[in-house]
């Protein structure tokens, strides 16, 4: 058994199918990256996972218990952390508003895990009372990041992190996510950036038209010639 179990997952929007038969499993404290294409379903997976995509058939399991009909708030209370790929801050709440709302869930702010997200990222902890919405995006992304550690969450499923960042900042912020991993947290990542992806991470899968295509280790994909040609751009 997995931390995370995802077993031939057919889900979509309404009637929309996307995915079809998805497999893909994460165990405790891994890094997993999923890449493709453009509408692959990347996004699919992990809006499923967290109960807003719809669940068709197959199901999603955290740690052997089937949590394919769970709202978004249970999946969050399940300390299952999601980071969207846009609109992931208020941006006319403070950034200690936000992370407010990061807790929303527990029944006390957690004091503890403030001070460690303000540690994590420091330049957040300057500007505790603007508004996020004054934020550079590498700031709203580490405030988004921020948002979902509140919950001190078993694994941490981040959409797209580096999207819309400038080239200097992508760097950093995927330093980041592998700081988080080495602190305990399990990771689950789609990226656009796929090479970059694929070399933080432990595994990875490629994700075509909503069907598994490859999954292997990180480096194995990077270097396998089937994958460079069809989804790395040689
Ligand atoms: N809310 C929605 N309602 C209906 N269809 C949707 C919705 N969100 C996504 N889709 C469709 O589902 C398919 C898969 O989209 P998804 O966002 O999962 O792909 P992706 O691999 O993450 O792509 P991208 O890298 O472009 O974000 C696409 O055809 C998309 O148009």
């Amino acid at each position: 058994m997995s931390l995370l179990d995802v077993v031939d997952l057919d889900a979509g929007y309404g009637d929309l199918q996307v995915l079809s038969g998805v497999d893909l499993h994460v165990d405790d404290g891994e890094y997993v990256t999923i890449v493709g294409p453009n509408g692959a379903g990347k996004s699919t997976v992990m809006k499923t996972i967290v109960g807003i995509a719809t669940c068709l058939g197959g199901s999603v399991e955290y740690q052997g218990t089937d949590i394919s009909g769970l709202s978004p708030e249970e999946v969050v209370r399940e300390r299952i952390g999601y980071v969207p790929q846009t609109d992931n801050v208020f941006p006319t709440l403070t950034v200690e508003e936000n992370l407010r709302l990061g807790a929303y869930v527990l029944d006390e702010m957690p004091t503890d895990r403030k001070r460690d997200v303000y540690n994590r990222f420091p330049a957040l902890a300057g500007r505790t009372d603007e508004d996020a919405g004054s934020l550079s995006g590498g700031q709203q992304q580490m405030l988004a990041m921020g948002c979902a550690l509140m919950l001190d969450p078993d694994v941490l499923l981040l959409d797209e992190p580096s999207a819309g960042l400038a080239p200097d900042l992508v760097d950093d912020m995927f330093d980041r996510i592998d700081e988080i991993n080495e602190a305990g947290t399990t990771i689950l990542m789609v990226e656009q950036n796929a090479k970059e992806a694929l070399r933080r991470c432990d595994r990875g899968y490629v994700l075509a038209n909503g069907e598994n295509r490859y999954e292997d280790d990180g480096d194995s994909l990077l270097n396998d010639e089937d994958v460079r040609r069809e989804f790395l751009g040689g």
